[in-house]
């Protein structure tokens, strides 16, 4: 699903508006209808409804959901800031007063803000999309108000929170925090932000019908996956297939102490298709391989409790693919070991966790790494790789210019964990919960990303798939044993019904 930017999402307004054709009017009509029939799906008419809009367009949906949730006998009141107002406002404003002159009301500052009966909703259409600056002055002190107010009343942004910029930082400005924000058509590369979590809440994306012509043709450089994309992506095995088909992958892990995450990582490996897996791991870790994953080969490192040097065969390209860094430690002999690697193995690998770590120790080591790969750092390796932002926009920044400039996929892990592509695009991904904030949960991710490479899915489709894949899992393992009951074990448990229900 492509993300639009804000003045994208004004052009695919006109661009319905003159081919549906549809009038600005009926446009706006539809738009505020999706969201009463939401308010109405989701609260009775007990609750009072106080809706307060700007003078543009936002401020003129909340005029007309006002008037239908009235149709439909709910108890709703308009508080409207004065001023010039757009066309469409003018004409909602018009309507509702003919009908129920008394359900509107100025507000022209803070002393005018209604004071609100138990029970009552809050609804925010102050400013969508057309937000031209920082909200100062006494509308900073009305969404203060409203943030103030958010304990006892649900506060239900329309379109964005207000204050909220669609495609730039708004930290350090006014934005009400809303508990639910009703979208129109498409996300905003805003709700995606970890920064902007507090402001909105919720978010639900209401279809109103902007043309199919404009969502399919204009280019967008920010997609969110969803379920088709994967679909497209996704190749069932080949009924003759056998384990040469699906590759062998490498997987150098593991240090003292540290197993485990080799072992999450190699039975995750598995679980996600490759067709065959040999564990690089010290010679502390055999046993635990061997009796831990009968279905993983083990080589081990001369060393006991780090690795030094990773197996020969790796010269003769004989492994389709190799994933490294869970558990590995950050010795100077692995190091070394690690650049070797680099100068050894040219095709796309996995880099993950200490892998980075030795990296950021070594930067010139990025400029080494085979183009193509992909390496999954979590906000604080990001930080030690590529240095401190001033906020999330820049950070995206940052990372899509280090993918294009490396020719590598950089994932960025976290809710929405984004994939930079070296071609500029920008993938989010929406699986996944807060009980996958679980030690291991990333070493099962680096597991299945290596068997997807591992498979021949190009470096793209298997970061695309690969983080959808690890995420509904970590899903279906919630629904299962709760978020906090979940281990990351439970992530490569789940990863069977995964393929089977989430594509
Ligand atoms: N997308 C769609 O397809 C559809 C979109 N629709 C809706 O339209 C919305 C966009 O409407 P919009 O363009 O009129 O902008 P909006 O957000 O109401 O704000 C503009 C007003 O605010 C003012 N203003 C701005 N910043 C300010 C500030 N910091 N401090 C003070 N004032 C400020 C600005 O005044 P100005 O600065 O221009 O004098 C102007 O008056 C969109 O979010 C959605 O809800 C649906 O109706 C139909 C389908
Ligand atoms: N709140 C969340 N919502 C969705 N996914 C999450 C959330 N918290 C963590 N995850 C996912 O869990 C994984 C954690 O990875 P990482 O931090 O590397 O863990 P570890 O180092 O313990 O293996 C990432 O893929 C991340 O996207
Ligand atoms: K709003």
């Amino acid at each position: 699903m492509k993300i639009f930017s804000a003045p994208q999402v004004r052009e695919a307004d006109a661009y319905t508006i003159q081919h549906e054709p549809v009038s600005s009017l009926d446009l706006m009509e539809r738009a505020a209808s999706r969201c009463s029939a939401w308010i109405e799906e989701h609260f009775s008419p007990k609750h009072p409804v106080y809706i307060i809009c700007g003078k543009g367009n936002n401020g003129g949906d909340g005029l007309a959901i006002v008037r239908q949730l009235l149709l439909h006998g709910y108890d709703a009141t308009a508080y409207t800031i004065q001023g010039a107002t757009s066309p469409d406002h003018t004409a909602n404003l018009l309507r509702l007063r003919e009908s129920y002159p008394d359900k509107v009301h100025p507000l022209n500052d803070l002393q005018e803000f209604p004071s609100l009966p138990p029970d009552a909703l809050i609804v925010d259409a102050l400013f969508g999309t057309g937000l031209n600056k920082p909200i100062e002055g006494w509308m900073g002190g009305v969404i203060h108000h409203m943030n103030n107010l958010r304990q006892k009343h649900t506060i239900i942004a329309i379109d964005m929170p207000s204050g909220l910029r669609a495609d730039s930082t708004s930290l350090h400005t006014p934005v009400v925090q809303a508990h639910h924000t009703l979208s129109f058509e498409t996300w905003k590369l805003a709700f995606l932000m970890p920064e902007n979590a507090a402001f909105v809440g919720q978010v639900h994306i209401l279809p109103i019908g902007l043309h199919p012509d404009y969502l399919t043709h204009t280019p967008a450089r920010f997609h969110l996956t969803d379920l088709e994309t994967i679909r497209t992506i996704y190749q069932p095995r080949d009924p003759f297939g056998h384990k040469g088909t699906y590759g062998h992958a490498l997987l150098i892990a593991g240090s003292y102490g540290k197993m485990g995450a080799a072992l999450l990582s190699a039975r995750s490996c598995l679980r996600a298709g490759v067709g065959l897996l040999t564990c690089h791991v010290p010679a502390c870790g055999y046993e635990i391989m061997q009796l831990g994953e009968p279905a993983a080969m083990c080589i081990t490192d001369s060393e006991i409790q780090h690795s030094t040097h990773f197996h020969l065969d790796i010269a003769d390209a004989s492994y389709t693919t190799v994933g490294i860094g869970p558990g590995l430690g950050t010795h100077q002999q692995t190091a070394l070991a690690l650049e070797k690697l680099l100068e050894n193995f040219r095709s796309p690998m996995v880099l993950d966790a200490d892998a980075l770590n030795i990296i950021s120790v070594y930067p010139y080591l990025l400029y080494r790494i085979p183009q193509g790969s992909i390496i999954t750092p979590h906000p604080k390796e990001f930080e030690r790789l590529f240095g401190k932002t001033a906020n999330d926009f820049e950070r995206l920044e940052l990372l899509s210019s280090k993918s294009q400039e490396l020719g590598i996929y950089i994932l960025l892990k976290g809710r929405y964990s984004a994939m930079a592509c070296p071609d500029g695009a920008v993938y989010f991904n929406p699986t996944g919960n807060p009980g996958m904030a679980t030690g291991g949960s990333g070493d099962v991710l680096t597991g299945i990303l290596t068997a997807l490479l591992a498979q021949r899915y190009t470096p793209k489709a298997a970061i695309i798939l690969g983080v959808w894949l690890h995420g509904f899992a970590g899903d279906l393992a919630a629904a299962s044993l709760s978020q906090e009951g979940m281990t990351a074990g439970d992530i490569t448990t789940h990863l069977g019904a995964a393929f089977l229900q989430g594509i």
